[in-house]
């Protein structure tokens, strides 16, 4: 688990972590989203106790990271920001390092190393040095340090970047894997992977933490959540009929593919009536899709309405 109340970091005259409360529970992913400078990393930092706050605190399974550093690191992964490591050494090397910092006994230490690197298809790089890795491969090491020891909490700061899609795949399957039992925060510029992943997220900017919310809830806040899409050639007249429906509030065409949206009034359903119409209409339409709502959208609301309140 991890709890944080009125978590604050200050650089001078900035707040980079500005009195954040938060608990993240085993067997949640909990996803960390924010704009460049938000203080994602600072965040981390702190709950790693790589950092010292100004003020608040901070726990992982009840330790806190101030007074008890060690007890709280025992059972932590975490992957910092770059996956930075030992250049000059092997993956094997590295791996067997970390093992022996993290004091596993004899047999157990074989069964995890042998589990990570299968887990994260490392045995093909175990005798390259690390400093000639691709980025990609050097996130994989960088994961296999933050889960070699089966921590109970794990914190991964952009654990997907620079890997290809199929790497992407792989990764977040794994983390998947894992969530079961433990709790793991994750922070993404990835909307696409807290939709896949987390059972919840955090959205920070300047330093404040602006919604706490499950991503469906989110997408529920969103204006197209409950609108219908469709693209249907020749649609004609269509879009001023759908207009005219008492369920719906507006309709949009997209200017560069045409697509068209119509909009519920609040608390309407309208997909039936949408496609009984376009179905008498007789048009023959590629695809129609009831929308869940768009978390991008609802993200640049969130995080440009705190902005534009800000001095
Ligand atoms: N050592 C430092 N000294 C001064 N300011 C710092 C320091 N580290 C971070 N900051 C500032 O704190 C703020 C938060 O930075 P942080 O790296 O935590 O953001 P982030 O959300 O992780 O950003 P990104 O998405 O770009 O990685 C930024 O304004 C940054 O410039």
């Amino acid at each position: 688990m991890i709890e944080t109340e009125h978590l604050t970091r200050r650089y001078g005259s900035l707040t980079a972590v500005d009195r954040i409360s938060f608990r993240a529970e085993p067997g949640q992913v909990v996803g960390l989203l924010g704009p460049n400078g938000a203080g994602k990393t600072t965040l981390m930092r702190l709950i790693a106790g790589f950092l010292l706050p100004s003020a608040g605190t901070a726990r992982v399974c009840g330790h806190d990271v101030v007074r008890e550093p060690l007890a709280a690191r025992r059972v932590l992964g975490y992957l910092p920001e770059g996956a930075p490591s030992y250049g000059e050494m092997r993956v094997r090397e590295f791996l067997t390092f970390v093992i022996r910092m993290r004091r596993l006994p004899a047999e157990h230490a074989r069964q995890r190393f042998e589990r990570v690197v299968a887990g994260l298809q490392l045995e093909d790089v175990l005798e390259q040095n690390i400093a000639t890795l691709s980025k990609g491969w050097r996130r994989r090491v960088g994961l296999a340090q933050a889960i070699v020891h089966d921590p109970a909490v794990l914190m991964l700061d952009e654990p997907t970047d620079g890997l290809d899609p199929n790497q992407k795949h792989g990764v977040r399957h794994l983390i998947d894997a894992m969530a079961r039992e433990r709790t793991i925060l994750i922070s993404t510029h990835l909307l696409e992977e807290v939709q896949a992943l987390c059972s919840r997220v955090l959205i920070v900017a300047r330093g404040r933490l602006l919604a706490d919310a499950a991503p469906h809830e989110l997408e529920a806040r969103s204006r197209y959540h409950g609108a219908v899409s469709f693209s249907a050639p020749g649609a004609g007249m269509t879009p001023e009929m759908l207009g005219r429906l008492p369920q719906v509030a507006g309709v949009e065409i997209d200017p560069i593919d045409g697509r068209i949206t119509v909009f519920p009034r609040p608390g309407q359903r309208i997909l039936e009536p949408v496609e009984r119409l376009l179905r008498e209409q007789g048009l023959e339409l590629i695809e129609l899709q009831l929308e869940r709502g768009r978390l991008d959208e609802v993200f640049r609301q969130i995080t440009l309405e705190h902005q534009a309140g800000q001095p």
